[in-house]
């Protein structure tokens, strides 16, 4: 009988669980789709006497003794985070063993360093799981949209601040109370600040920058905003223009008289509701390709959760053992760019302001004032209320966000602006 490919599993939470359960349900097809059958060797984790579900020979808490196990020939990693998980990533590579993983926080601090190990050691290191989850998109721009030049990538790639502002936008609940759902749900990282704050969707976009423009961007080269500051007076404004408020990764590949720049960014913004973006609901996921030679592609799906993401591992898992059963000596070095980043400051976008003023005579003008000194230019002006106070509603024409800021600034000096209540970015409207 054929010897089957052992598998060493680093992690048995949500992810790991899922991708247990699927190994077992699903044996028999795996082993006709690889070739060989596959057999867990070890699942490691932090607290084993939490695991029944696990056959106790498999549990360890000595994941490096498991990774380094001679009768080890995969190792699949959805522990989280830096430490252990990088050291635990590494010793497997250089033992020979192929890696997948599911952890975007890593690959976006040192893609470049893992990639370089794998290469050296001649192994495969596949991450599909770690950006939009169960959606097929890291081997479409890595494999199939290698012959061509991505110029933009656009997308909700973090399902549980999309969970929260769809809950928001759909039945007014309160933050908190949405956020406690999407951790029930397995939605949200160990640290849910990690989804709220932005840090998850800037890993995820610098990995996607990274693929598209075949250039080394870390987490720590993209403008990050999270959705902490987006209140339900936001998400009604944004109603009442015909837009919902989504967090979106924007990566740019922007030509220069002096050479490209990459401009990767996470914000919340306003989309119109005929936007597709805007129908993407839930937990799920949805990013828009622009290439030159395809032009636009979408891909959409589960972005979050156990069952969605263990089909991506498992994906990686029956190509990276595919890979081994032909014989095959990894994907080999990958040729990195050095394209600088364009600062936010330079970046141009919209912007819907809305500003608490004395409803004064000559209030308005000494606003757009404001805006037309620091270069930005109103598309739209709406008044509501008036006596004592009103509030005025403006919207941008595109503009750098170092002016907008000045603009902000500046109002928060007028006597009459008696309060800045918020400023967002708007996207896509024409
Ligand atoms: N949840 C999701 O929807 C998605 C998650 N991911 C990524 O998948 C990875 C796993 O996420 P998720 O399953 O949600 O996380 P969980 O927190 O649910 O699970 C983490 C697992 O890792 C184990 N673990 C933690 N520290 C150690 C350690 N030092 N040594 C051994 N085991 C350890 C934990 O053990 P114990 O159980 O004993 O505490 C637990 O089993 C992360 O990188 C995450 O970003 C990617 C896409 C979607
Ligand atoms: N916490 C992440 C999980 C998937 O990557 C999310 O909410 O998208
Ligand atoms: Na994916």
């Amino acid at each position: 009988m054929t010897a089957p490919l052992r598998v060493a599993l680093l992690g048995c939470g949500t992810v790991g669980g899922a991708v247990l359960r699927l190994l077992d349900e699903q044996a028999a097809d795996l082993a006709a789709r690889i070739g060989r059958p596959v057999q867990v060797a070890g699942v490691a984790v932090r607290r084993p006497d939490r695991h029944p579900e696990v056959p106790a020979d498999l549990l360890t808490t000595d994941a490096v003794g498991l990774v380094t196990r001679d009768d080890v020939d995969l190792v699949v990693e959805v522990i989280g985070g830096i430490e252990p998980a990088r050291s635990l990533i590494l010793a497997a590579v250089e033992a020979g063993k192929s890696v997948v993983s599911a952890n975007k926080a890593l690959l976006a601090e040192d893609g470049v360093a893992l990639h370089a190990a794998a290469a050296k050691a001649g192994v495969d290191l596949y991450y599909e799981a770690s950006v939009a989850g169960a959606i097929p998109l890291l081997r479409p721009l890595r494999e199939s949209l290698a012959g061509d030049q991505i110029r933009r990538v656009v997308g909700i790639v973090n399902g549980t601040t999309n969970y929260i502002l769809s809950r928001m936008a759909e039945t007014g609940a309160g933050f908190s109370e949405a956020l406690a759902e999407a951790t029930e749900l397995g939605y949200a990282e160990a640290d849910p600040t990690a989804d709220v704050d932005g840090f998850d969707a800037a890993a995820k976009a610098a990995i996607l920058a990274s693929l598209s423009f075949h250039t080394a961007v870390t987490a720590a080269d993209v403008h990050r905003e999270g959705i902490s500051a987006v209140s339900a007076t936001d998400v009604a404004r944004a109603a009442e223009i015909g837009c919902t408020v989504k967090l979106l990764a924007i990566c740019e590949r922007v030509p220069g008289e002096e050479g490209d720049t990459v401009a990767v960014r996470v914000h919340p913004a306003m989309i119109p509701t005929s936007h597709p973006l805007a129908a993407v609901g839930g937990a799920f996921n949805a990013v828009f390709v622009e290439a030159e030679a395809a032009g636009q592609l979408m891909f959409y799906g589960q972005g979050a959760g156990g069952e969605p993401t263990a089909s991506a591992v498992l994906g990686d898992l029956v190509a990276v053992a595919r890979n081994r059963v032909a014989g095959a000596a990894g994907a080999g070095p990958t040729a990195y760019a050095e394209l600088p980043a364009r600062p936010i400051a330079e970046t141009p976008t919209r912007y819907h302001v809305s500003l608490d003023v004395a409803d004064v005579p000559g209030v308005l003008a000494t606003v757009a004032t404001a805006f037309a000194e620091h270069g930005v230019s109103i598309a739209t002006v709406r008044q509501d209320g008036h006596g004592d106070a009103a509030t005025l509603v403006i919207v941008t024409h595109s503009a750098p966000d170092a002016a907008l800021s000045s603009t902000i600034a500046a109002l928060r000096e007028v006597p009459a602006v008696r309060g800045v209540t918020s400023v967002l970015r708007v996207e896509g409207l024409s």
